[in-house]
């Protein structure tokens, strides 16, 4: 299945006005990963995940998703390969409705009313808010506006899903109730979170970004019991890996984390 991998090679942005946000960035994801990029306030997280789908052009290096790389030609294609939910919501909804929003992709790509009718209900349904579909997106709250984020890109029936901070401003239900939504969804995953306690659930591999750079790349568990990388690039452990700072016991952990963080 190549055409769920995606390989970044020496990648380097420099925006308009001169700040290098990436700089020599290499990995390859492959097919069925989930992989989570972490990184200090300004680390480069965002920029990377915006070149994945073209929103962002390199400066120099290369990206190829699948058999393709990233050009012009390619972009539609890898568009629809790789379904792509913004950190802010907003960025993502403008139809009135937000059924209009989540037909707006299949109907782009031309499916017959009857195949978008149902892809628009199974996304909906998926994210727990079909109940909704009427209602005018710029009228939900920030978590349900999160949700129907995710369903305009389900629609699309996406080999990649790359999503920037989906928790972010997720009540703690809703919280648990998407990870359970992306442990579901079994190709390939990237996200961005500053939720360590997230990442250690659903990621397996983990890619820590300081200053644009590629400081790590492995396996995550290794990579948050290694406390100099941690405060080398200005990050803590999961809370969930914190013992209690009065007696020192991990009440959070769940058995099988304990056996593999413990000493
Ligand atoms: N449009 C832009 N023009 C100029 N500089 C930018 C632009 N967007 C981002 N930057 C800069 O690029 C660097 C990386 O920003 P980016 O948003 O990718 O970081 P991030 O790791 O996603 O941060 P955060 O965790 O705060 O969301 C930062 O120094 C930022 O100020």
């Amino acid at each position: 299945m190549s055409h769920h991998i995606v390989e970044v090679k020496n990648l380097r942005h420099v925006y308009p006005d001169g700040t290098a946000a990436l700089d020599d960035v290499s990995f390859r994801i492959t097919h069925g990963e989930s992989v989570a990029i972490i990184g200090a306030n300004g680390a480069g997280k965002s920029t990377l995940l915006l070149h994945l789908n073209g929103y962002l052009t390199p400066t120099a290096g290369e990206i190829r998703i699948g058999d393709f790389p990233m050009s012009k030609a390619t972009l539609p294609n890898i568009r629809r390969t790789v379904g792509m939910i913004f950190q802010d919501p907003d960025d993502q909804l403008f139809m009135p409705t937000v059924y209009d929003d989540v037909a707006f992709g299949p109907m782009n790509i031309g499916l017959p009313a009857a195949e978008v009718d149902a892809r628009v209900k199974c996304a909906l349904e998926h994210v727990g808010a079909l109940h909704l579909q009427e209602k005018a997106p710029h009228h939900l709250s920030g978590g349900e506006k999160k949700r129907v984020a995710i369903a305009t890109v389900l629609s699309m029936s996406p080999d990649i899903l790359v999503m920037d901070e989906p928790t972010s401003g997720l009540d703690p239900f809703s919280r648990r109730q998407l990870m359970e939504l992306l442990r579901d969804f079994h190709h390939t995953k990237i996200f961005t979170s500053h939720d360590l306690d997230m990442v250690i659930c659903l990621c397996e591999r983990t890619i820590i970004l300081n200053e644009g750079k590629v400081q790590a790349d492995g396996p995550t568990l290794e990579i948050f019991q290694n406390d100099a990388l941690l405060t080398r690039c200005r990050l803590e452990k999961p809370l969930s890996m914190q013992g209690c700072p009065v007696c020192g016991c991990f009440p959070q952990l769940s058995s099988t984390l304990k056996k593999e963080v413990l000493p």
